[in-house]
């Protein structure tokens, strides 16, 4: 049996967890009443807490599902959140109660950085070593450029450009968002911008647009600099050059949680209806079979090298 470890981020269980998790987020350190506030306002504004969590935790199940029809009942997955249980070292130390020998590790996005993903492969590590535990196991770095996926994005873009009248569409931008980073990621020659690129590049590529662009959305509330262009001023550069339709693709995420319904949803949203830009987004991938599929096929391919 392969054992396959599904990651992703994690969210806060109900409002009184809100404290922990985001000192959990800031490796250890506790934020300030008035940064938790204004993070439990966020919450607040898309209907009290994220529903990430349930989200991933569909997402497992229907992979499982999947791998289960694609290849026999070989793969057993298990689930591990980075900043809320079930953690990657619970996760981890299933496997080993399961008696799985190796495992495939697959986080829940799609580009790679030493920050986020890199992260996530960290802690594997540290587990593994925590529990004197020598499972053999193979990260996939990063899938962005997987052709079923890229497909997969290029429909929700086709579908979303609907939304807007044939005129509308002959003059609308696209914009392809990830989550920000700090910049210090520029001098460690990071992959990660060159990654939401070429993701952009493919999917445009695949729906024969041609005016699209790049932004990074959800900039953390810190005082080092983050990576830009930021979405929100990406959309104000847009109206001053006189495009006011725009559809915004998230790329790096594939769940609805607080960094689509309520940064691009709310935030961004009221930016631009303020301008007068209509704006749109993608729809997210959630536990969509078609994307639970693909990933089945990325895991089981992953599986197969040597
Ligand atoms: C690369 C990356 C991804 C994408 C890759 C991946 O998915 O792994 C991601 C996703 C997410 N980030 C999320 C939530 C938050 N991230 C924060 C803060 C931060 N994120 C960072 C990085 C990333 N984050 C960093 C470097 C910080 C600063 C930490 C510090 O201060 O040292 C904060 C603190 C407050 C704020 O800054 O807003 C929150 C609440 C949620 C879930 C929200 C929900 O519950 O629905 C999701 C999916
Ligand atoms: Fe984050």
């Amino acid at each position: 049996m392969m054992g396959v470890l599904v990651m992703a981020y994690g969210s806060a269980q109900d409002p009184d967890d809100l404290l922990r998790y985001y000192t959990h987020i800031r490796h250890g350190r506790a934020p300030s009443p008035e940064q938790l506030e204004n993070l439990r306002m966020r919450y607040e504004a898309i209907g009290g807490f994220s529903p990430l969590t349930a989200i991933t935790q569909k997402q497992a199940a229907g992979l499982q599902e999947a791998l289960n029809v694609m290849a026999g009942e070989s793969f057993q997955v298990f689930l591990g959140l980075k900043h809320s249980p079930p953690f990657i070292d619970e996760a981890i130390l299933d496997m080993a109660r399961a008696g799985i020998e190796r495992f495939v590790a697959l986080v829940l996005a799609p580009h790679y950085s030493t920050m986020s993903v890199g992260e996530y492969f960290d802690e594997i590590r540290e587990s593994l070593a925590r529990h004197n535990l020598s499972l053999p196991w193979r990260g996939i770095s990063s899938w962005y450029q997987n052709c079923r996926f890229i497909d997969l994005v290029a429909h929700r873009v086709l579908k979303a450009r609907e939304k807007f009248s044939p005129d509308e569409q002959a003059d609308l931008v696209t914009i392809f968002t990830a989550h920000s980073l700090p910049q210090t990621i520029y001098q460690k020659g990071d992959p990660y911008p060159t990654e939401l690129r070429q993701s952009g590049e493919l999917v445009a590529e695949a729906c024969g647009i041609t005016r699209y662009r790049y932004a990074w959305q959800s900039a953390g509330r810190t005082k080092e600099p983050w990576m830009g262009p930021d979405i929100v001023d990406t959309v104000r550069q847009l109206a001053s050059e006189g495009y006011y339709h725009v559809l915004i693709c998230p790329i790096g995420f594939v769940s609805d949680h607080l960094e689509v319904l309520y940064d691009l949803d709310i935030e961004c949203q009221q930016v631009a209806q303020d301008l007068g830009v209509h704006m749109e987004r993608t729809a997210s991938f959630n536990d969509d079979p078609k994307f639970l599929e693909m990933l089945a096929h990325l895991v089981m391919e992953t599986s197969q090298l040597e």
